[in-house]
């Protein structure tokens, strides 16, 4: 027990029983949330937000004007209609299967925790992946910012080339 809490303990002992009674009452009567619970500031919150603020990303479709100022911007990401919706579509190889999943996993974490996720196809040391946005059968800014995301995990292992 560190000396702190000790103190804290020979401190509160002190107390007469009735003060005491009073303050476990009072601990009792607070609301849970405000011992138990954690507040938003604490917790983790699942959704996609930007790097900047704290609201989440819309999901609604980037415009064209949108789309081109994101591409343009974006290295080596190609925008591809599948016949059913458009995508934004990028190949990485890597040294081996390892570091192909190393990356892969990277990405998984960060993707879990913007709630927005790849999909993606792996042999060995390739990763093909296709962003799109299902609930507006498109893209949305979302796509982007795990692309951002996605391109940041590249380089922490030594990939062998991107396609
Ligand atoms: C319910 C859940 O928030 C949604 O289904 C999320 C999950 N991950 C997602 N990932 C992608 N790529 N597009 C989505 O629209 C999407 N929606």
């Amino acid at each position: 027990m560190s000396r702190d809490l000790t103190h804290t303990r020979l401190w509160v002992s002190s107390f007469s029983p009735s003060l005491h009674l009073a303050m476990i009452r009072l601990v009792a009567s607070l609301p849970k949330r405000t011992l138990l619970q954690p507040t938003m500031s604490t917790m983790s919150v699942r959704t996609t937000t930007s790097s900047t603020q704290n609201a989440p990303l819309p999901v609604t479709p980037l415009t064209v004007k949108e789309r081109t100022e994101h591409l343009s911007v974006l290295q080596g990401w190609k925008l591809v209609n599948d016949g059913k919706r458009d995508t934004i579509q990028k190949s990485f190889r890597f040294e081996d299967f390892n570091e192909a999943f190393g990356f892969m996993t990277r990405v998984a974490m960060q993707a879990e925790k913007m709630d927005h996720h790849p999909e993606w196809f792996n042999v060995y040391n390739k990763v093909d992946i296709t962003l799109s946005t299902h609930d507006c059968s498109g893209l949305s800014i979302r796509d982007v910012e795990l692309a951002r995301v996605i391109d940041r995990q590249v380089g922490k292992e030594r990939p062998e080339s991107v396609v």
